[in-house]
């Protein structure tokens, strides 16, 4: 891909929200649990091996970076220094002076919370249908067989605003929609200046990743794992990576449960007070040729309490064309990706089960030897 390859416009081609290949529907976990908070059942218990305990070496208690947005944003050399190794050693980081008005966040944090808390039968007016992703229910369950993850979830499709599906939308607790309306709208304007700080270190032009986005797309899943009487058995949210440019995630401040692989081993991040948990996406890794990598996470459950995280994906639109960029291709980094619409992509990725880095296989060139 060449480096205008962002200088398209906007086409009218997209006017449908995207579809998705059907997804089981799994047991309501909440429910299970309020039902018999003592037993697991079977489909969510996982092997020792799967769990791959955390082996607390002294060098693992180092955390992800911290970066500080508001000198990123002034275009702050040191801090886009930071970030730029923040990416290539582990494609995770915490942002802190992002702007965002803590009051908004504790208000999105209290109004979801009130949200679970309803009856089950209010919350399954907003069930996710089997043939979409959106609303109340979980994804990426395609066998009987699959062992699942302890968590609910909630999902919405917030940006553009003509795809999204009101339907979805719950209208208890009234303030619910201006709440998640104005808290995206942050998450918007954070996220898309992080990609003209990533244009910036692919030695781009500032504007040039978001204009091959052609536009950009924003989800927010609700993650709701409740507590979990035996841990050690059972798993969140199962190792993945995310299809998305870059994800943004606000966590609780209070119970850890977000967990990156670092050098083979899981390193938990801990909550920072307000800070947002940034992570990039397969659309990174491609695009970088695999210099900036979209790293494996896992969330993992607590005994005593419950965890949510409110997590945004900022993807590119369906026709956009993805593939490396020529000036990060040379003889000692050759191609490793093939070119792939993002829509061919992402419906390959949520259209499976959670597997780590399995759906990035999809668009590397096999005699690269991976
Ligand atoms: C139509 O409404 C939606 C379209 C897409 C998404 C969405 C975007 C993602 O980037 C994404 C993702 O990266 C992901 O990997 C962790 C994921 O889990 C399988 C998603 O569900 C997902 O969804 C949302 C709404
Ligand atoms: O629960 C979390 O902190 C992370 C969730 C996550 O990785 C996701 O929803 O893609
Ligand atoms: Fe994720």
């Amino acid at each position: 891909m060449s480096l205008n390859g962002g200088d398209v416009v906007v086409s009218t081609q997209m006017e449908e929200a995207p579809t998705f290949a059907p997804c089981l529907p799994v047991p309501n976990i909440q429910e299970t649990v309020r039902k018999n908070p003592l037993k697991v059942p079977e489909r969510y218990v996982r092997s020792e091996e799967e769990i791959e305990k955390v082996l607390y070496m002294p060098h693992f208690s180092s955390q992800v970076p911290v970066i500080d947005f508001g000198l990123l944003s002034h275009g702050n050399k040191n801090e886009l220094l930071k970030l730029d190794i923040a990416c290539k050693e582990w494609g995770f980081f915490q942002i802190v002076n992002h702007g965002m008005e803590i009051d908004l966040m504790q208000r999105l944090k209290d109004v979801v919370a009130e949200f679970f808390d309803l009856s089950i039968e209010e919350k399954d007016k907003y069930a996710m249908p089997p043939d979409d992703i959106q609303g109340y229910g979980h994804t990426s369950v395609v066998s009987e067989k699959q062992i699942l993850d302890w968590c609910d979830q909630l999902i919405l499709l917030v940006y553009p605003t003509r795809f999204r599906k009101p339907q979805f939308w719950p209208e208890t607790p009234e303030k619910l929609k201006d709440t998640i309306e104005a808290y995206s709208s942050e998450i918007k304007r954070v996220g898309e200046e992080l990609i003209n700080s990533l244009s910036l270190i692919f030695g781009l032009e500032e504007h040039v990743l978001l204009g091959l986005h052609k536009e950009v797309l924003q989800g927010l899943r609700v993650n709701y794992y409740p507590p979990c009487n035996t841990p050690e058995q059972v798993i969140g949210l199962t190792l993945h990576s995310d299809a998305s440019t870059v994800t943004i995630v606000m966590q609780d401040d209070d119970v850890t449960g977000l967990e990156v692989r670092y050098k083979g081993n899981w390193v938990p991040i801990n909550p920072i007070p307000n800070a947002l948990v940034v992570n990039l996406g397969d659309v990174i890794e491609v695009l970088s040729n695999g210099k900036y990598k979209s790293v494996e996470h896992r969330a993992m459950t607590n005994k005593n309490k419950r965890r949510t995280s409110f997590v945004s994906f900022l993807f590119p639109r369906d026709d956009a064309e993805l593939g490396p960029f020529d000036h990060m291709i040379d003889d000692q980094n050759p191609k490793m990706y093939k070119e792939i619409t993002y829509g061919e992509y992402l419906r390959h990725t949520l259209n499976r089960k959670l597997e780590g880095k399995t759906q990035t296989d999809a668009t590397k060139i096999k005699e690269c030897g991976i």
